[in-house]
């Protein structure tokens, strides 16, 4: 058994109380270090028990690895179907038994199958406010329609691709003098916000899906989530 696998089988032993999710990454891991340092912060309601990766040169399994996170890379490619990937995919996520599943910069389409098994339990962010931008080059794409806000969005991950119902979107203004690159980055740093804040929410008990929608302490929230304003910066904001 690899380093990897053999400290993987024991996280799932470690504090067997706690709340747990596994993050599926494919590149940078920018959320995901949010979510280490949340977790380091407390601030995240439960531990990270694995990181996953479809791609073996993703930075994110070094920010795994260095906050001594179970790191496993299963990649795509090495796969003949959609279908035998994701079956793999269930096989090491499940070992863990996690409460939450969180779709961190992961950018595989999931199959059905993998969505049912955890519906109401997995969770995306995506660089768009939601309903616009669906799917790739979210930034390119609204730049170039002019747009004056754009953004991000957590939301509920359904077969529906980008989507699902959405929980929280935080909103950026747009410059005239924005490239992709400096919005991006902009967007990027909202995510680090409203990421960790979804994911407590969830592991605390609070956030839930309900086949009316997503709820937040029982109560519905609003069609198109909750919205961080431009000049809104935390949870207290909203
Ligand atoms: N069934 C679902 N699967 C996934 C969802 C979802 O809402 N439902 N969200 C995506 C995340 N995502 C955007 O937020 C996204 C990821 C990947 C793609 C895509 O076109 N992927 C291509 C490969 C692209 C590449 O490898 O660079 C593919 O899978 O063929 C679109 C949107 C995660 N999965
Ligand atoms: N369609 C999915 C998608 O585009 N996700 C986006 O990929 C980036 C990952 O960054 P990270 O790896 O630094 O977290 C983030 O901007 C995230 O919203």
């Amino acid at each position: 058994m690899s380093d990897s696998e053999t400290s993987e089988q024991n996280s799932q032993f470690e504090q067997p109380d706690r709340q747990r999710l596994v993050v599926l990454i494919s590149g940078s891991g920018s959320n995901l270090q949010a979510l280490i340092d949340a977790e380091a912060h407390d601030e995240l309601g439960g531990e990270i028990a694995a990181v996953i990766s479809n791609r073996g040169d993703a930075y994110g399994l070094v920010r795994a690895r260095e906050a001594g996170i179970p790191a496993v890379v299963l990649p795509h490619h090495e796969y003949d179907s959609r279908d035998a990937f994701d079956a793999a995919l269930v096989k090491v996520i499940d070992r863990h038994a996690p409460d939450l599943i969180v779709l961190a910069g992961f950018m595989r389409i999931l199959t059905p199958a993998f969505v049912r098994r955890y519906h109401g339990r997995m969770l995306n962010i995506h660089p768009s406010l939601l309903p616009q931008y669906r799917g790739l080059n979210t930034h390119a794409r609204a730049l170039a329609d002019g747009v004056s806000e754009h953004g991000a969005s957590v939301h509920f991950v359904s077969d529906e691709l980008d989507g699902g119902p959405v929980v929280v979107q935080a909103a950026v203004s747009v410059t005239p003098d924005d490239d992709e690159d400096a919005l991006a980055e902009r967007v990027l740093t909202r995510e680090h916000v409203i990421y960790p804040m979804t994911v407590r929410w969830f592991m605390q008990g609070r956030l839930k899906l309900t086949p009316e929608g997503p709820r937040l302490d029982n109560h519905p929230l609003p069609a198109g989530g909750l919205r961080l304003s431009p000049d809104d910066v935390t949870e207290e904001d909203l």
